[in-house]
């Protein structure tokens, strides 16, 4: 592969990323010319406000080509063209192999929910000492263990071991809770979520970790469960307050998460006429609430 590196002001950047893309570039990216100076310029705003301005003062560009003669002849092809103007041709390079496989995967390492419970991707061995295990590598659908909402639900089960329950991943994206509730004894589990991929994600996952469970959409989730675990935002789970309270058996347990810290008093509000929740864990200012129905 050969890079193209371009330095470019901010007004031209566009038309010249477009350019490279319609001449073949397999990528394009475009970063701060003065990353890491004085002169950087940071891009972001303020909580809920806009960012100060669209793009740097002045971008390097670098375009990625398989041949040396792609990116030869992108940059004959730039150069007198209006648009290039006040850009500069900074060289043509070779970029060295890499094993970008092998790259990512090293980016992803098990992760421990509890000494004995781990979350393990597909190519690494699972740590000594571990007895529950889920196998699952980064995917499409959320749900990896990489997120405190995740590990804090994961937590949840293997302290109430659901041995023999009939149990309720409401959102269940990659899976995770409900194959987690599987490996700790659960005899039913449904898995539902809004997202078909999500749907088909958990079904290959719950095979790849031979585990039985129904996945489904959210109408599959039928009659009352043991346990419901719904780890999805504040505000849909404030909207789903009374279908998910009707699907929890009394003495049953409510869980939910993807709630932060500050929302706690509104999700008590919206669950009031149901039952009392109670803020049960918290991590990285995200907070898992649980109630017994
Ligand atoms: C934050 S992810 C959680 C995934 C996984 N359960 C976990 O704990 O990592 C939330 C999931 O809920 C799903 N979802 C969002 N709103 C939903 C709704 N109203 N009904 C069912 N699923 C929903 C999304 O598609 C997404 O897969």
């Amino acid at each position: 592969m050969f890079e193209l590196r371009l330095l470019c002001p901010e007004e031209r950047v566009e038309a010249v990323g477009d350019a490279l893309e319609a001449l073949d570039a397999l990528s394009v990216s475009v970063e701060d010319a003065d990353a890491q100076t004085p002169a950087e310029q940071a891009l972001f705003g303020e909580p809920g406000m806009p960012p100060p301005k669209e793009g740097w003062q002045r971008s390097l560009v670098v375009a990625l080509f398989t041949e040396e003669a792609q990116a030869r002849e992108a940059a004959q092809l730039l150069q007198p063209q209006d648009f290039f103007q006040g850009c500069k041709l900074l060289g043509i390079q070779a970029v060295p192999d890499q094993d970008w496989v092998r790259l990512t995967q090293s980016q992803f390492e098990p992760v421990e929910i509890t000494p004995t419970f781990w979350i393990v991707p597909s190519w690494h061995e699972p740590p000594a000492g571990a007895r529950q295990v889920i196998r699952l590598d980064p995917g499409l659908a959320f749900g990896t263990g990489t997120h405190p909402t995740t590990r804090m639900c994961l937590r949840w089960i293997a302290r109430h071991a659901p041995a023999g329950q009939r149990v309720l991943d409401y959102g269940c994206g990659s899976g995770i809770l409900a194959i987690g509730a599987a490996k700790h004894g659960a005899a039913q589990v449904d898995a539902v979520d809004i997202d078909e991929a999500a749907v088909r994600s958990t079904e290959a996952n719950a095979q790849a970790n031979g585990v039985q469970l129904t996945a489904g959409l959210p109408e599959r989730a039928k009659g009352r469960y043991d346990s419901v675990l719904a780890n999805i935002l504040a505000t849909p789970l404030k909207v789903l307050a009374p279908l998910l309270a009707s699907h929890v058996a009394p003495g049953g347990a409510l869980v939910l998460a993807g709630i932060l810290a500050r929302q706690a008093q509104e999700l008590k509000d919206a669950y009031e006429p149901y039952c009392q929740l109670d803020v049960s864990d918290e991590e990285d200012g995200w907070i898992l609430m649980t109630a017994k129905l």
